[in-house]
Parts: C-alpha cells; sequence; structure tokens
C-alpha cells in the first residue's frame, strides 16, 4: 500500500500541513526541531492508535489547540479504489472515519492502514520491556489473522474480570469460571503467537545475518508467561490461585508472553552494542513487514525516522537496498539526505520542513 495524501492540523508544531508523498522513496529533511518525526508520528498514530513518543494527550496536539486532525489517503495495490481516513483526537476523546464511514473503535483504522516504524527509540524492542514484544507479536498477527483480535479481546476481557474478582477477594467458585474462559482463549492465542514467531524465524535470522553478522546465528524463542511445557494455562491458573489471591492479580498467563533472541556470537542481550540493539530491532521489523507482505500481498508503509543518525553509511545502504528490491514505500527523514542515498542510483521524492511549514515537495 502507499499513502497518497497526509494531511495534519494541530499537530505538534504544525498548525496545518499537507503531503502528497511518491510511491516509492520519500525523504523529509529540515533542521532539528523543525517537524519532520511529527510528520511520521502522524502516519503511525492512524496506524496503531498512537504515537511510538507516547499518546496523543502527551504534547501530540499542538499548544493552545482544542484537537489534532489527521487525515489519510492511500491506495491498496489488491484495491481498485482509494481509500481514506480521518481522525480527530483531542486527547480524551476521539472521532475517526474510515472510507467515508464512522468507526466505533481506533482499531478499525488501526486494521485498514497498515505501517512499520522504525525509530531512535525502537531499541526498546529488544532491550525494553515485555509488554513492547507483546504488542509487536499482536500487530503482526492483527494484520495477518482476521480471527486473532476477537480471540485476544476474549482474553483481555477473561483477565480484567479475573483480576477484579481478585481484587475484591471474590470465592473459588466465582473465579472457576474465569479460569477456564482464560484457558479457552489464552491457549488458542498462545499457539497463534508461537507459530507466528516461528514463521517470522527464517527472514529474521537473514535479515539479522545481513544487518548485524556480528552476532552470530540468531533464534527467536516464544515464553508463553507460564511453565507450558509442564502443563496447560487451566492447571497453572490453578496452581497459581492461592498467590494471585493474595496479590490481587493474575500472575501467569499470555499477558505475561514474551520473546527472546538467542544469538550465536554473544551471551545475551545485556551483551548488545547500541548500534547492535538497534540493528536487531531493524531487523525484527523489517521480518515483519516481509511477512506482512507474503501473506497481504502487499508492502506496508516503512518511516524510517532519522535514518542517518540510526545507522551508518553501510548499514543504511543495505536496508535502502532491500527496501528498493521490495517496492515498498518508504518514508525517511532527517537533518540531510542519508549519505548512502548519494551513492545509489535512486528516484526520491523530497520534502523540507521549516519551523513546522512544509516548503517544497
Ligand atoms: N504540543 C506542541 N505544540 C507546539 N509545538 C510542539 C509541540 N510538541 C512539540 N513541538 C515542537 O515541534 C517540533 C517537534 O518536531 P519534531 O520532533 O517533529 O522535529 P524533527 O524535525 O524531527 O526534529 P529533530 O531533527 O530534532 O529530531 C519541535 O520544535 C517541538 O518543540
Amino acid at each position: 500500500m502507499h499513502v497518497t495524501r497526509l494531511d495534519a492540523r494541530g499537530l505538534r508544531r504544525f498548525a496545518e500541513v499537507s503531503l502528497l508523498p511518491a510511491p516509492g522513496i520519500n525523504l523529509i529533511t529540515g533542521e532539528n526541531g523543525a517537524g519532520k518525526t511529527s510528520l511520521l508520528e502522524a502516519l503511525h498514530l492512524m496506524a496503531y492508535g498512537r504515537s511510538f513518543r507516547g499518546r496523543v494527550r502527551d504534547g501530540l496536539i499542538r499548544s493552545g489547540d482544542p484537537a489534532l486532525e489527521i487525515f489519510v489517503e492511500w491506495q491498496e495495490v489488491r484495491r481498485e479504489q482509494r481509500r481514506k481516513a480521518g481522525l480527530r483526537h483531542s486527547g480524551q476523546d476521539w472521532v475517526g472515519r474510515l472510507d467515508g464511514a464512522a468507526v466505533s473503535q481506533l482499531g478499525e483504522l488501526c486494521a485498514a492502514l497498515a505501517v512499520v516504524s522504525f525509530e531512535p527509540g525502537s531499541h526498546a524492542l529488544i532491550t525494553g520491556a515485555a509488554e513492547i514484544r507483546r504488542r509487536y507479536l499482536d500487530w503482526g498477527l492483527f494484520h495477518v489473522e482476521h480471527d486473532f483480535t476477537p480471540l485476544w479481546r476474549r482474553y483481555t476481557r477473561a483477565l480484567k474480570q479475573r483480576n477484579a474478582l481478585l481484587k475484591a477477594r471474590a470465592r473459588d467458585g466465582q473465579l472457576d469460571a474465569w479460569d477456564w474462559e482464560l484457558a479457552e482463549s489464552g491457549e488458542p492465542l498462545t499457539r497463534r503467537r508461537q507459530q507466528y514467531l516461528d514463521e517470522l524465524q527464517p527472514r529474521f535470522a537473514a535479515l539479522a545475518a545481513e544487518l548485524a553478522p556480528s552476532l552470530g546465528a540468531v533464534r527467536l524463542d516464544y515464553l508463553p508467561g507460564w511453565r507450558r511445557e509442564e502443563f496447560p494455562l487451566a492447571d497453572a491458573l490453578l496452581l497459581a490461585r492461592d498467590r494471585d489471591q493474595l496479590a490481587g492479580y493474575t500472575s501467569v498467563g499470555p499477558h505475561r508472553a514474551d520473546w527472546r533472541i538467542g544469538y550465536g556470537a554473544i551471551p545475551g542481550r545485556e551483551a548488545l552494542s547500541r548500534g547492535q540493539a538497534k540493528l536487531t530491532a531493524l531487523s525484527a521489523l523489517l521480518a515483519q513487514a516481509e511477512h506482512h507482505a507474503a501473506i497481504r500481498g502487499e508492502w506496508p508503509v516503512v518511516a524510517l525516522d532519522d535514518l542517518a543518525s540510526e545507522l551508518d553509511r553501510n548499514h543504511q545502504q543495505r536496508v535502502l537496498e532491500r527496501l528498493l528490491a521490495s517496492k515498498a514505500q518508504v518514508f525517511i527523514t532527517g537533518t540531510e539526505a542519508p549519505p548512502a542515498l548519494a551513492g545509489m542510483q535512486v528516484e526520491l521524492t523530497r520534502f523540507h520542513v521549516e519551523h513546522g511549514q512544509l516548503v517544497g515537495g
């Protein structure tokens, strides 16, 4: 898919901005603080319901404005007609439209537009909290498996209920029903995640071998959130019940899942240099984008924030060559064009941002 139009109002320092990107590589340059990243945040917000720099209420709305508005139009390879989505967000409330009709859940916008973002905080996918890695898996599944979301919702709802009962010190009989519900949804949820990670494995290994060969052969392992090799989730919940009743929350299950990378040449993620952590995160994100393309028949939009400050020239070139071969639409931001682009025969669409205004492009 490729974005054909991005309009925003009240986005960080932009009173109003309108971008008409091209299908290939779109380069957005400008000085520090000009507003380049904000444009990628707008896309990310539409595709994830949040920015990669936090929630809407944490500064995404321009000072003094009551809300921000984003409008995105894009073309899908498999569909003739253009698609369009609009979002008005006040930090508390939001109103969204997709293809002219109101949406009742932000997830509807996120399901429609697929964007993979790599930005200076992306190393947290490897070195940060487990929640970031769960979100990564769930985002991928959300886009490639239509029945994943109902399963995920069912599990999340049951978990909420069980935790509320644990806090209220409910009796065992009341907990039984929710343990059953958690097990019924949590087991298939776990199988999907496990299978998804297995499918990512060869793509991830190939990308990591190309981008970060010093790590040796890499392997992805899923950690389900309970001792699954020993007993099913229903038994794990029962065994943890006394402890959970004391703690007031559910201590085992897919909401505690994680995945980790085994490295052939280093002991573990603690031994990664910052650059290696970034390249590992980028390998994971591009593996996910490739997998999405293989299943859905089209690439997600790829947004690379501040590419030159994240990767050295050699790595920039490898990533760009791979993306050029893929025909994905790519957005790259930087204070100037990444040095790797200078040596490549690439057709570029250029935009320049100055003090919250788009000039040229
Ligand atoms: N809520 C807000 N209201 C008004 N201005 C804001 C708000 N939030 C951020 N800004 C300003 O908007 C700009 C943010 O721009 P952004 O992070 O997109 O810049 P950038 O061009 O990517 O910069 P850099 O090269 O430094 O990463 C900054 O100048 C910042 O001070």
